[in-house]
């Protein structure tokens, strides 16, 4: 391997017949600082560096003696590419290009929780399962996963399985009928904290003792978020006497909010963000093999701390902890929540309830923002397509929900009642399916990641070493206009901040644990591959690349590039990262 010392080719412009020259020594390196740029402007033309059939290589903070020379190089054992049914398929149908980024995420209930179901939305890519606990039985959620598990195992899909915790819902109220009941102008109803059955006329049960404390009479009673509008008349004891000022229907299961002079009143019941339900539910996810959980009403980063702690000691996978931003105070603390967590569902059911509707869109924009400056994956939540819940086609402005949540670079998309309930799961899943790999590629088209790159990735995360090597190489990538990424990463670190640039061609992200493939599933853009990997990068290349290749899913004169952040056993000290471009021989 010929060591070309300090370089010129950072940061200094070097005529493309110059490069040829360099890279027809096969293989150079370049030490680079994470002061220094690695301008690659001139190498744009794709067809010099398959030409030179070369690979070029940027390795930042290492010990250039350490470089091990190819002939040293062990072989890898035999082992299997992961790739799962589904992604399999679509590589072979649409190519790299063709994958889709967006990822999806499927809530799992009663009209889709048969093996038979279950793989069908597998099969039309749901990439996660979301169980909500705040329905059905622990044996129900047992049987869903385990099909789930199953399917993976005998049938070769990869679907990653989460459990949404019930959080302390206390802003909950049941007028007990099983339909939805009408509350007309002027009308007069009573909230109580009585426990009764069946339902009585004018009445709302409420579900927690002190939902009514600190309210007044004159502060307002708004109905999911503005199904229906009650005035507060006066207090007895707990309860409440209301007066319909907003006509409206009230569901089962309805949320209310307090407004005082169109302000939310703050609810602090100074209760955990985990209950004890909560808890158990999350020994049950442990013992079950889940790979998300996903925390409802956060308040601040401690529960997620907590969380997390727990389950380093508990939990003998690293199971992502998700916080669900649906509260004022989870937006009063949105980059601490996003800071402590593994990834974001911005809640826009609850969220609606608690700020004004008109808010939902600049918040769900400013949320995306954040978790990707942070790097944390975000799934944006909630009535995405609700009207096929009921429907088979969904409406205009769904669909240019959709889409904006997908220009807006979303790691993923999340159905709740559209596939657990409702009639038409699998056309409401296609529905996210084509609008997603349609927008995706009219962004593509508008180039807007170079765009987005530039302008809005400026902060420095910790590990500034890995961050810049990952936005280099997509900007490579992306002017190259190579096929694929390719990224070796034991812990999906690599791999998610290489999603982070929002890259135009596919990311595989070949990695030896399962956990971090199955937590990769909710990054965009990333294909992860579970396989063998060895602290001989040319061997995990050399290996990876033959068995894509055998598998008819690249040819020659295809463009590759590469990055691994493989930390060698044998040299534990050593980081060992690099950038490498090659041409399929
Ligand atoms: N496991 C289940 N069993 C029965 N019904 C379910 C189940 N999961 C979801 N549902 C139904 O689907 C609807 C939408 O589901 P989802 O879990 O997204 O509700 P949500 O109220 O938006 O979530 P959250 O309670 O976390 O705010 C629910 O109102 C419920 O009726
Ligand atoms: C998903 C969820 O919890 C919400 O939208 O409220
Ligand atoms: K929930
Ligand atoms: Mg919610």
């Amino acid at each position: 391997m010929a060591v070309v010392g300090d370089l010129a080719l950072m940061g200094t412009k070097i005529s493309p017949n110059k490069l040829i020259g360099k890279l027809e020594k096969r293989v150079f390196v370049v030490p680079v600082s994470s002061s220094q740029k690695f301008s690659f402007s001139h190498a744009r033309n794709l067809e010099i560096i398959k030409k030179s059939r070369i690979a070029v290589k940027a390795v930042m903070q290492m010990g250039l003696e350490k470089i091990q020379s190819s002939s040293e190089l062990k072989s890898l054992k035999e082992g299997y590419l992961g790739f799962d049914v589904v992604t399999e398929r679509e590589l072979k149908e649409n190519g790299f290009l063709g994958l889709r980024k967006t990822k999806l995420v499927c809530t799992i209930g009663p009209a889709c929780c048969s093996l038979d179901e279950l793989e069908k939305l597998a099969l039309a890519g749901m990439n996660v399962a979301r169980l909500n606990m705040c329905h059905n039985s622990r044996e129900w959620h047992q049987d869903v996963i385990r099909k789930i598990k199953m399917l993976n195992q005998e049938k070769g899909y990869s679907v990653s399985v989460m459990i949404d915790t019930e959080g302390n819902q206390i802003q909950v109220v049941d007028h007990g009928s099983s339909s939805s009941v009408k509350a007309e102008e002027d009308s007069i109803w009573y909230f109580t904290t009585e426990k009764f059955e069946g339902s009585r006329p004018f009445t709302i049960q409420a579900n927690y003792e002190g939902f009514s404390e600190g309210v007044n009479p004159g502060d307002e009673i708004v109905i999911d978020g503005g199904m229906a509008t009650f005035e507060v008349i006066e207090r007895v004891g707990n309860d409440l006497r209301c007066k319909c000022t907003d006509p409206g229907l009230l569901l089962p299961r309805a949320k209310l909010s307090f407004w005082r002079d169109g302000k939310l009143l703050g609810t602090d019941y100074d209760l955990p963000t985990l209950s004890t339900k909560d808890w158990s539910d999350i020994v049950f996810g442990i013992s079950e093999d889940i790979d998300f959980i996903a925390v409802s009403f956060v308040k601040d980063a401690d529960a997620i701390k907590h969380l997390k702690d727990y389950l380093a000691t508990k939990s003998p996978k690293a199971i992502k902890v998700l916080a669900k931003i649906e509260s004022l105070e989870s937006l009063q603390r949105l980059e601490e929540i996003v800071e402590a967590s593994d990834g974001i569902m911005i809640a826009r059911g609850d969220l609606g309830v608690e700020i004004p509707l008109e808010q939902i869109p600049s918040v769900q924009e400013d949320i995306t923002y954040v978790c990707r400056q942070l790097n944390k994956p975000v799934i944006v939540a909630s009535q995405l397509l609700e009207s096929m819940v009921e429907y088979p086609t969904p409406t205009r402005a769904e669909v240019a929900d959709v889409s904006e949540a997908v220009r807006q670079y979303a790691d993923a998309l999340m159905l709740s009642g559209e596939s657990a309930i409702g009639s038409y799961g699998m056309k409401a899943l296609s529905v996210l399916r084509t609008t997603s790999t349609r927008m995706e590629q009219s962004c593509r088209e508008e180039n807007r990641q170079t765009l987005l790159h530039q302008r809005k990735l400026g902060v420095s995360l910790p590990d500034q070493i890995a961050e810049q090597i990952c936005n280099c190489a997509v900007e490579m990538a992306d002017n190259l206009g190579v096929d694929a990424i390719f990224v070796y990463t034991r812990h999906g670190k690599m791999a998610s901040l290489l999603s982070r640039n929002r890259p135009n061609p596919p990311i595989f992200a070949f990695t030896n644990d399962s956990s971090t493939r199955m937590a990769l599933n909710l990054q965009w853009g990333v294909t992860p591959l579970l396989t063998d990997l060895s602290d001989d990068m040319e061997a995990n290349v050399k290996k990876t690349v033959q068995l894509i290749k055998a598998k008819g899913m690249i040819k020659t004169d295809d463009a590759i590039l590469v990055v691994s952040d493989i930390i060698p056993f044998s040299t534990a000290q050593t980081i060992f990262q690099s950038i490498q471009v090659m041409t399929i021989a």
